[in-house]
Formats: C-alpha cells, structure tokens, sequence
C-alpha cells in the first residue's frame, strides 16, 4: 500500500485511555508513566517536586518522601477545564518506540461517563484494579462498556501491588477473576500486568519485587500492541463526516493552481473538508451522500495545497466531487452501495451518563457528529445485570446503568451500526433543558435480528 505526499505521522500515533474508580490510582500511573519514560518537561517537575514537598506527601501507605505523580496529571488538567459537555483532553507524549495519545479524563464519581468518552476512540484502555479490593462491580461495568465499545486491546493493570507485599498469590487470584468475567463478556486476550504507580514497579521497568511475574511492564505492551489504525481502519468502507463546506469564492480555498487537471479554477472551488473516518478515498470513486442519498464522483482530493490520488483514514483532506449536491457540515461521504437504508428509527446501546433517569417517553436531542436533531424515546428495552451479563426487562435507565433503547429520530441522521463503523455508529443523547449530556449511544441492529437478547454483538 502507497500512501502518496500524506502525513504518516498520525497514524501512527497510540491512543490509550485509563479506567478505574477513584483511587485507584490512575492519576499516579500516568504520572509515572510520564516521569519514567522521560516525557515531562524539567520545570514541571521541578514545580511537582516543590508542592509535594510543601505538602509533605509520602503516598498511600507510604513512609518516604516521595513526589505526588497524580500532580502531574491532575495539574495538568486543572490547565484546561473548560465547562465542555465531555470533558476530556488529549496528552501527547513520545518514548522512543512510540507516540501515544492519552485520553486524560477526570476520575470523579461520574466513572462510566469518563470511560465511555475516553474508550470510544482509543487502541487500547488501561483497567485500573486496586490490588486490595480485586474486581468489584464497577470493574464489571468497566469490562462491559470496553466490550460494547469495541475497544480492540484491554490491559488491567493489578495496581498498589506493594500494598499486598507485591504476593503473587494474591495477584494470580486477581487475574483468574479478571480472565473469568473476560471469558463471560467475550473479550479475548486480555493481558493483566501487577504494577505498583507509586513505587514504579512494572510500570516502565519490569520489577526485582515480583519475580514470579515474567511478562512484560506495562510500558512494553503499550509500546507493542497493534494500532486500530494499521489493521482496521483502512479496510473498513469509506466514511467521511463533512467539517466544513468550502464554497466558491470562499477565504478558505486551499493555495491551488489556477486550474487544475479536472478543470476547477481557483474562484470555482467548491469542496467538504473533514477527515477520513474510515477506510480510503481514491478520485474516481463514487461517493454516496447520507442521509440524502445523492450521489457523485471524487474529482480531487486536496492536501494542504497539493492534490493527492488517494486518502486513508485517518487523513484530513478536502474531497471536490463531480457535481453540485447539497451537502450540510455533519453528512456522511460514504463510497456507494456500502452502507444499510438510513432510517428514523434507531436502535441503541446506551450507556446512561446523568443522575436524570431515562423514561420511556422522554424527549431528547441525538447528537451524531456535528448534527443534532430531536428524539423521542419509544421503548428501554433492556438493562445489562453486571452479574449474569444479561439484557434483562426495564422500562428505565439510571446513572451508570448500560441499556437498551428504541428511539425516534425527528429526521434521519447518517447513522450506521457501531459494530460496522465504530466512528459513525457512536451519538450522544442530550438533555434539551440544559444541553447536559445524558447518554453515550452506540447504534446496534434492529433487536428483531436477534432472537437471543443475551449481552454479546
Ligand atoms: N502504596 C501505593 N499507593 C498508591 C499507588 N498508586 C496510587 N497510590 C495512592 O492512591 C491514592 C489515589 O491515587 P490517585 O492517582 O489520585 O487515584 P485516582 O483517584 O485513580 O486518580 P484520579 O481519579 O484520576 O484523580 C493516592 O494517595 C496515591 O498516592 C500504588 O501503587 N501504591
């Protein structure tokens, strides 16, 4: 595969997020993971080290002065609060065998919310466990959500391990539970790793305090998992939701030539910005518009400037088609004959994110992508039991419960199945007093396909 005058350097970026409840210590892990693998500046930790001392923080249990890693992350976040309906920012850093992108959410009480928004777009989700406490129902819920998510790698991550005296005992009956809800809930290979943040065992270095475990730190499998990038999302069928409609004459047209080899002057240039959600684009495809359904054919594709032949996810490019259809920020360019009919009536896995229940009959706003329309709840038709992982009868949803539902769009969005498309199958459900969010989405197929209701997809 060729990909011509594209910038690599995205795609192969890591994206991973952390899950746990609070105290687990995902502030401390990503913190320690920052400060081992070199990726924070010198005047941060200078400014860490002078709060920790004030402070006189010696960790959980702990007796020596340490510095307070979760500083660094909670530090960090306090920077960018920003009142944002989903409140998570995006950190960067870089070993030498990686970049990754961390999903930095706030733990708080609001656990499932947190996991959801981070989880949806990542390669891989570390699952904090408190070594003290094993899998508790918040892990299940944790596991399902991953599940539902599609998360492609999940790793636990066994954590204050020092705080059990680093017995492997312990931590093998931890993995043995771990592995068994897995199995139940259908999520494979899943890699469970005893580290202690605090201490930095098995975090970047593997650790001399547990020799019985011979895997890899955590570190090492972040540094090695596969990228959803490379493997999926340029095979999945082209999917590219419109940013921003370029119009002629318009400030934003790109520095092109006067005109162009398919005949488009510079003061003609009419083309949808966005970014390639999946799959490739190549001039000469045919393109289905959604929901509208016109249909057209690629002309050009534009790059900072330049024309390329061909764009993969996750590229962002400025696609000029054949002719003049009306297309709104928020449709869907899809290549033709790829996708299922776009319907009013969606049938969702929603993982309910407010202290607001959800009643059948409710009126709320469905937000896919850039677009929002209204919804009317029709029927719950199910709710997840964390203990036997079953969908069973409910006529509501309350705060952090995983369910099922019936809506009615007001008008059709460019919707598809999660399970196809994991960047278009995904919407938010909002609350129209306050604009709160109420729920993650994830669009499944009509329940009549299914005749056993059991929680798998
Ligand atoms: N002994 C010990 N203490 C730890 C370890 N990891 C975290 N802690 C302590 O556990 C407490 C909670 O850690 P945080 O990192 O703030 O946990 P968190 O609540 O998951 O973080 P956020 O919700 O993301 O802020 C702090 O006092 C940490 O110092 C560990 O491996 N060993």
């Amino acid at each position: 595969m060729t990909i011509t005058e594209a910038p690599l350097a995205q795609s192969t970026l890591f994206r991973f997020a952390t899950a746990g409840s609070v105290d687990d210590g995902k502030s401390t892990l990503v913190g320690r993971l920052l400060h081992d693998s070199k990726a924070i500046l010198a005047d941060t930790l200078d400014a860490v080290t002078r709060t920790s001392a004030d402070r006189g923080f010696g960790g959980e249990g702990g007796s020596t002065q340490k510095i307070d890693l979760a500083l660094l992350t909670d530090g960090l976040r306090a920077e960018r609060e920003q009142g944002i309906t989903i409140d998570v920012a995006y950190r960067y850093f870089a070993t030498d065998r990686r970049s990754f992108i961390l999903a930095d959410c706030p733990g708080h009480v609001q656990y499932t919310k947190n996991t959801v928004t981070g989880a949806s777009t990542a390669d891989a989700v570390v699952v904090l466990i408190d070594a003290r406490k094993g899998v508790l129902e918040q892990t299940r819920r944790h596991l399902s959500v991953l599940r539902l998510l599609r998360v492609p790698n999940v790793v636990v991550a066994v954590n204050k391990i020092d705080l059990v005296d680093f017995r492997e005992d312990t931590f093998r009956a931890i993995e043995a539970d771990v592995q068994a809800v897995a199995a139940q809930i259908g999520v494979t290979d899943v890699l469970v790793v005893p580290v202690s943040a605090l201490e930095g065992d098995n975090v970047v270095e593997r650790s001399a305090h547990t020799p019985w475990y011979t895997g890899p730190s955590l570190l090492d499998v972040l540094e090695t998992l596969p990228t959803t990038d490379e493997v999926e999302r340029g095979l999945e069928p082209f999917r590219f939701p419109v940013q921003l409609v370029i119009r002629p004459q318009g400030a934003l047209a790109p520095d092109l030539a006067d005109a162009d080899d398919a005949g488009t002057s510079f003061r003609d240039y009419r083309a949808y910005a966005g970014q390639v959600a999946s799959g490739s684009v190549s001039v000469g495809d045919a393109i289905t518009v959604l929901p509208s359904g016109s249909t057209a054919s690629v002309v050009g594709i534009d790059f900072a400037g330049r024309t390329l032949d061909r764009a993969v996810a996750p590229q962002s490019v400025s696609l000029r088609l054949s002719a003049e259809i009306d297309i709104a920020r928020g449709d869907v360019i899809a290549a033709t004959g790829t996708f299922g009919e776009v319907s009013q009536d969606l049938y969702a896995e929603l993982c309910w994110l407010s202290t607001r229940p959800l009643r059948e009959g409710s009126k709320v706003l469905i937000k896919h992508g850039s677009k929002t329309v209204q919804g009317l709840i029709r029927a719950v038709t199910g709710k997840l039991d964390l203990e036997t992982f079953e969908l069973g009868a409910a006529s509501g949803l309350e705060l952090n419960d995983i369910g099922a539902a019936q809506i009615r769009l007001a008008s059709a969005l460019p919707i598809e199945t999660y399970a196809l498309h994991r960047r278009t199958g995904a919407f938010l459900v909002i609350d129209p007093q306050d604009g709160n969010t109420l729920a993650a989405g994830l669009v499944r197929d009509h329940p009549g396909d299914h005749e056993d209701e059991r929680y798998s997809i």
